[in-house]
C-alpha cells in the first residue's frame, strides 16, 4: 500500500480521499527541515501547499518517493529539476484556487482604492476618523494586469464588470485571446505608464522577478495602486516602501512578500499599506478543491500510473495507464539493451511505433527507451528525467508512427545514430511479454532477462558448441539460448540468457573463440 505525507495544513478531505482509494496517509504539518529528512524516506508521496519547501537535500533524502503533489498552483517551493533527476513527479492543482485568488485580488484593490482596513481600525478606536479618508472610484479607471493566465484572466473579468478598462502585459498572452478577455494586450513599460492600478499573476520565475522595479515605479502615474497576490520576489518591496512614503503611490495591498512568513517588513506600518498572509487561495472552497484534486491526482498516480496536471512528465490517463505498462516495459527492456551495446555517444534515437501502439499515448513509451538507452552513460536517469537529459545533451529524439491496421502485433523500432554507426533494434509484446524481434540488423525472437550475454561472431559450424562448452566448463547455467543470422556463412548473433551474470574472465574466455566478431554483458 503506498504512503503519502501530508506535510502542509489542508482540508481533511485530503486524507479522507487518500484513504478512500487505498492510500497509507500521515498527517504531519509544522516540520522543520531536518525532521522532514528524517521521515520522508518512508513515503511515497508528500502533499505540500506552500511552506514545505522540498528542496534538493530533501528530495534526495526521499529514496521511496514517487511524487509531490502541490494543492494549489505555484511551485516555486520544489525544486523541480531535482525531482525531476530522481524521477519523482511533481504535480499541482491549477485550477483549485484560481477564483478565489482572484477575488482576493479584487478584494486587496478595493481595500487600497479605499483604505477599508485602516478606515476600520481607527473608526473600532472610536476616531471617527471621516475626513481622513478620501479614496477613489475604480470606475472607469485603468487596470494592468501582469500576467493574464487563469488568475489574471479570471480579475480581467471582474474588473471589466466594475466597468474598469483593462491592460495585460504577457509574453504568451495572443491578440486574440486579449481581444476574447476584452482587455488590450499591450507592452509592459506601456501598462506602466498608463495603469491607474497593477495587479500581478504571474509565477515567479527568471522573467518576473523583481518585475515591479524601482524603476518601473517611476514610469507610473502619481496616485498608482499596486496589488501583488502572484508572490513576493515580483516587487521590489523597498522601493515600493520609498514610493508610498513619497506619496507617488496611492496605496498598496501585498499578499505575498519575497521572504515568507513576514513577521516583520519594512512596509509594516506604512500608511496606505494593506498586507495579508499569503491568503490568496484560503477560503472554504479553494483548500477543499485543491485537497481533493491532489490527493486524487496523486492516488491515480501511485496506484495506476496515471499523471496529470504534473509539471515535469507527460500526461497520463487512468485509462491509458493499464494499456501503456507492457509497452513501457518493453521500451525500457529494448532500451537498456541496446544501451549497453553502443559503446559510443548517442547523437539521434528515431522511435517507430506500428500497430495498436500507434493508438495510445507514446509519450512515456519514449521516455521510458530513453530512460533505457541513457542510463548506462547515466545510472540514475529515469522516465521523467530522460527526456530533459537527452535535450540536454543535444540528442535528437524522433517518433514516427506507421499505423498498420492489419498488423495483429504492435512493434517498437528503435533506430539509434552514434558518432560511430547506426544501431536498429525492434521488439514486440507477444502474450504480455517483451520480446526482441531484431537486434542490429539481424532477425531474432528473444525474452528479456536479467543477465544475458550478446555474442556477434561469424555464422559457422561449431560455434555454438565452442560457445556452450566455455559456458558449461565455467559452471555458467543457460536459461535460454536465442540464435539469428543476417544470411548463410555471413554474421551471426548469440543472445544468452544465463543464471548469473558471467565474469569477466569468462567474456574474455569467449571473446578468445575463434570467429567471434563481439561479446558483451547486458545486465537488465
Ligand atoms: N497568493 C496566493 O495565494 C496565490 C494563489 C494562487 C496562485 N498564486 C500565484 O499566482 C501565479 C499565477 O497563477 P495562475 O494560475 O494564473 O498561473 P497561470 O500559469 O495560469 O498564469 C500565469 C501567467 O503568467 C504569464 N507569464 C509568465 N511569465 C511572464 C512574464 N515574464 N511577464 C508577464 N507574464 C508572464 C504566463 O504566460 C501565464 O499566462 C501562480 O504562479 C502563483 O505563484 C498565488
Ligand atoms: O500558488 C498557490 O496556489 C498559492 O500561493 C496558495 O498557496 P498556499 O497553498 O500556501 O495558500
Amino acid at each position: 500500500m503506498p504512503k503519502v505525507l501530508i506535510a502542509d495544513k489542508m482540508s481533511s478531505a485530503a486524507t479522507q480521499v487518500f484513504k478512500n482509494r487505498g492510500v497509507d496517509v500521515d498527517v504531519i504539518t509544522g516540520l522543520s527541515k531536518e525532521e522532514l529528512i528524517d521521515i520522508i524516506g518512508e513515503y511515497d508521496g508528500l502533499a505540500v501547499r506552500s511552506t514545505t519547501r522540498p528542496d534538493a537535500e530533501i528530495i534526495k533524502a526521499a529514496k521511496n518517493l514517487k511524487v509531490i503533489g502541490r494543492a494549489g498552483i505555484g511551485v516555486d517551493n520544489v525544486d523541480i529539476k531535482a525531482a525531476t533527476d530522481q524521477g519523482v513527479v511533481v504535480m499541482n492543482t491549477p485550477f483549485g484556487n484560481a477564483v478565489t485568488t482572484a477575488e482576493h485580488a479584487i478584494a486587496m484593490l478595493f481595500s487600497a482604492a479605499r483604505q477599508i482596513p485602516s478606515a476600520s481600525t481607527r473608526t473600532q478606536n472610536g476616531e471617527w476618523p471621516k475626513s481622513d479618508f478620501k479614496g477613489v472610484e475604480l470606475f472607469n479607471k485603468t487596470l494592468g494586469i501582469i500576467g493574464c493566465g487563469n488568475i489574471g484572466a479570471l480579475v480581467a473579468e471582474r474588473a471589466l464588470g466594475l466597468k474598469m478598462k483593462v491592460i495585460a502585459f504577457d509574453p504568451y498572452l495572443t491578440a486574440e485571446r486579449a481581444v476574447k478577455l476584452g482587455a488590450e494586450k499591450v507592452e509592459l513599460d506601456a501598462l506602466f505608464q498608463r495603469a491607474d492600478a497593477i495587479t500581478l499573476h504571474t509565477p515567479l520565475v527568471d522573467s518576473t522577478k523583481g518585475i515591479v522595479s524601482r524603476e518601473r515605479l517611476g514610469m507610473t502615474k502619481k496616485g498608482i495602486i499596486i496589488v501583488n497576490c502572484a508572490r513576493g520576489g515580483l516587487v521590489d518591496e523597498e522601493a515600493l516602501k520609498d514610493a508610498l512614503d513619497a506619496g507617488h503611490v496611492r496605496a498598496a495591498a501585498l499578499d505575498v512578500f519575497a521572504v515568507e512568513p513576514a513577521k516583520e517588513h519594512p512596509l509594516f506600518g506604512t500608511p496606505n499599506f494593506i498586507a495579508t498572509p499569503h491568503l490568496g487561495a484560503s477560503t472554504l472552497e479553494a483548500q477543499e478543491n485543491v485537497a481533493v484534486q491532489v490527493a486524487e491526482q496523486m492516488a491515480d498516480y501511485l496506484l495506476t500510473g496515471a499523471v496529470s496536471n504534473a509539471l515535469n512528465t507527460p500526461s497520463i490517463t487512468a485509462e491509458e495507464a493499464p494499456r501503456l505498462k507492457p509497452f513501457v516495459n518493453l521500451a525500457d527492456n529494448l532500451g537498456a539493451m541496446t544501451g549497453q551495446l553502443l559503446h559510443a555517444p548517442i547523437k539521434s534515437v528515431e522511435f517507430t511505433y506500428k500497430g495498436a501502439v500507434t493508438q495510445l499515448n507514446t509519450n512515456p513509451v519514449t521516455a521510458a527507451a530513453l530512460a533505457g538507452l541513457l542510463k548506462a552513460a547515466m545510472p540514475d536517469v529515469n522516465m521523467v528525467s530522460a527526456p530533459v537529459l537527452a535535450k540536454e545533451r543535444g540528442i535528437e529524439v524522433k517518433e514516427s508512427y506507421v499505423d498498420e491496421a492489419e498488423r495483429a502485433e504492435s512493434l517498437i523500432r528503435l533506430t539509434v545514430t552514434t558518432t560511430e554507426r547506426k544501431y536498429v533494434v525492434v521488439g514486440t509484446i507477444y502474450r504480455g511479454e517483451p520480446r526482441i524481434v531484431r537486434l542490429f540488423g539481424v532477425p531474432m525472437d528473444a525474452a528479456f532477462s536479467p543477465n544475458m550475454v550478446y555474442v556477434r561472431n561469424e555464422d559457422k559450424p561449431g560455434f555454438i558448441g565452442r560457445l556452450g562448452a566455455v559456458l558449461g566448463d565455467n559452471k555458467v547455467n543457460i536459461a535460454t539460448f536465442s540464435l539469428g543470422r543476417m544470411k548463410k556463412g555471413d554474421e551471426a548473433v548469440c543472445l544468452v540468457s544465463v543464471d548469473e551474470p558471467i565474469s569477466e574472465s569468462v567474456a574474455q574466455q569467449i571473446k578468445s573463440l575463434d570467429a567471434v566478431k563481439i561479446v558483451d554483458v547486458v545486465s537488465l
